[in-house]
Formats: structure tokens, sequence, C-alpha cells
């Protein structure tokens, strides 16, 4: 088996819980979705961890939980914060392949309907907008692979990091 990880990265509502597991599955890989295990590190959910401990703490946690991933021939969905920290890129980077599951502003939007309850890192006084911005050269600079999603099925993108995965 190869021993690779896939790596996805994106905005939030991007696919990369959904069609990671799917991924994994046709690539006879692990899948692991890092969010679960941060939630399961702090004991609390996403949201209540920003609403609570704010967002620097969030970001810290985060890297925290990144950092201690070590993992092999794993489809990797990662938060859409996980940017925000090079330590983090750097460490994944390591291990595997990074995929850019890339949206549009307009797409973003229509799928984090649940904005304020998914937990979404949004800096104070910033709009939605000012996120989107600020992080797409982000993922830009870190993907090894671009996969535009908008007009996709969740099957077409599924497909695409297969094809991507076996490069
Ligand atoms: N073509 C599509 N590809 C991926 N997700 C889609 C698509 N169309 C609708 N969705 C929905 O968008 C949401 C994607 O969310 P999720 O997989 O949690 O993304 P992420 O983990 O990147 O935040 C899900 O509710 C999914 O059902
Ligand atoms: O984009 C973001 O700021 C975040 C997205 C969430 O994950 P998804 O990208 O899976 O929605 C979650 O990790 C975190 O609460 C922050
Ligand atoms: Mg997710």
């Amino acid at each position: 088996m190869n021993r690779e990880n896939i790596i996805l990265i994106g905005m939030p509502g991007s696919g990369k819980s959904t069609c990671g597991v799917l991924a994994a599955k046709a690539l006879l890989k692990n899948f692991f979705d890092t969010d679960l295990l941060f939630q399961g590190l702090e004991e609390k959910k996403l949201q209540d961890i920003i609403d609570e401990n704010g967002i620097e703490y969030f970001l810290a946690a985060e890297e925290r939980t990144i950092l201690s991933l070590d993992i092999n021939a794993t489809v990797v969905a990662t938060g859409g914060s996980v940017v925000y920290s090079d330590k983090s890129m750097e460490h994944l980077k390591k291990s595997g392949k990074i995929i850019f599951l890339n949206l549009s502003y307009d797409t973003m939007v229509d799928r984090i309907k649940n904005i304020t309850t998914r937990g979404v890192v949004v800096k104070k006084g910033d709009s939605l907008k000012d996120m989107y911005n600020e992080r797409l050269p982000m993922y830009q600079k870190w993907a090894d692979l671009i996969i535009d999603c908008d007009n996709n099925t969740v099957e077409e993108t599924v497909a695409e990091i297969v094809k991507a995965a076996e490069k």
C-alpha cells in the first residue's frame, strides 16, 4: 500500500469531510478528520471553543492537534482554519500530498448555512468576504494540486481526488 497521506485543505463547506471519507474508501486508505481529534482533545464542540476561549486559543489548540498527528496511508480532512499555522502546514506537507478543494465565494456562502454553529474562524471585525480573500492565497500557496469544486458533484470531486492521489 502507498503510505503517503492525502491532505485536503480548503474553505469551510468545500467538501473536505464529505468527499474525503469517500476518497479514502476508493483509495484503500484510512480516513481522518482532524476536527474530531481536536474536539476530543478539548472535550468541547468547535463552536464552544471559539465562543468560550476565543480565536487565538482555538488556533493554538488546532495547531497542537495537527502537530500531534503521526499517521500515514490516510486521507486527512483538515479544518478550514489549518492554514493559519505555518507549523501545522509544514507538518502536514512532510507526510503527503496536499490537495486544495477550491470553491468560489458564492458557493462557499451557499454551502455554509450554519455559520454561527459550525465553528468557523472569522477574525473580529472581518466579514466572510474578508476571511475568504485572506485565506485564498494561503490555500493556493500550500497546494500540490488544486481541484475546482464549484460545478462538481460530490462523486466528481471524489473521482478527481482519487486521480490526483494516484499520480
Ligand atoms: N458538490 C458538492 N461537493 C461537496 N459537498 C457538497 C456538494 N454539494 C453540496 N455539498 C454539501 O456541502 C457540505 C460540505 O461540507 P463538508 O464536507 O463538511 O465540508 P468541509 O469539511 O470542507 O467544511 C455538505 O453539507 C455537503 O452535503
Ligand atoms: O474554516 C474554519 O475556520 C473552520 C472550519 C471547520 O472545519 P471545516 O473546514 O471542516 O468546516 C473547523 O475546523 C473549524 O471550526 C474552523
Ligand atoms: Mg470538515
